[in-house]
């Protein structure tokens, strides 16, 4: 939630860079065990994510922070989650649109990103809250450069 005070990850690095986010996005779980979760509903997410680094770009930048909003708001914003075939799909539950899986897919797709720059910043935290009183925090188990 914009403003809210976020759980705090561990690490050493100099610079530690945090964007909140939001976008309202459509989902269904595919089991039984998501009850009327099943049914397609709406949500508005929101979402923090932490980045960690030690070297800035030619900017001045970690990231930017308008990048980092194309990458997740600009690509799920007024869309339904299991539309996004490349991320989602109904056959592993590793890959149903559950909030879990949606902090770990943004991991993964902020991650990629940090990776061809050439300061090489890591995504150290992502968090998703979903309902005004369900949110998850998704951690790497290994950070890329070691903050
Ligand atoms: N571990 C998870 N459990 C559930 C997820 C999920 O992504 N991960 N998702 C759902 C539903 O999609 C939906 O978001 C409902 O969440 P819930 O917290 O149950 O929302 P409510 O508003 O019904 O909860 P209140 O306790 O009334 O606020 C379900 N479970
Ligand atoms: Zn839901």
């Amino acid at each position: 939630m914009i403003q809210q005070i976020y759980p705090q990850v561990q690490h050493s690095y100099s610079y530690e860079l945090n964007k909140d986010m939001h976008f309202a996005a459509a989902h269904f779980v595919p089991h039984e065990a998501a009850g009327k979760c099943q049914n397609i509903h709406g949500h508005t997410y929101f979402v923090n994510v932490t980045i960690g680094g030690d070297e800035l770009d030619e900017s001045g930048f970690l990231v930017n922070f308008q990048v980092l909003k194309k990458l997740v708001s600009g690509q799920f914003d007024h869309t339904l989650l299991n539309d996004h075939d490349q991320l989602f799909n109904e056959q592993n539950a590793n890959d149903f649109p559950t909030t879990e899986v949606i902090a770990r897919k943004i991991y993964e797709l902020i991650q990629a990103h940090l990776d061809v720059l050439p300061n090489k910043p890591s995504c150290l935290q992502v968090f998703v809250r979903e309902t005004p009183t369900s949110y998850v925090v998704y951690r790497p188990k290994q950070v890329r450069n070691h903050g």
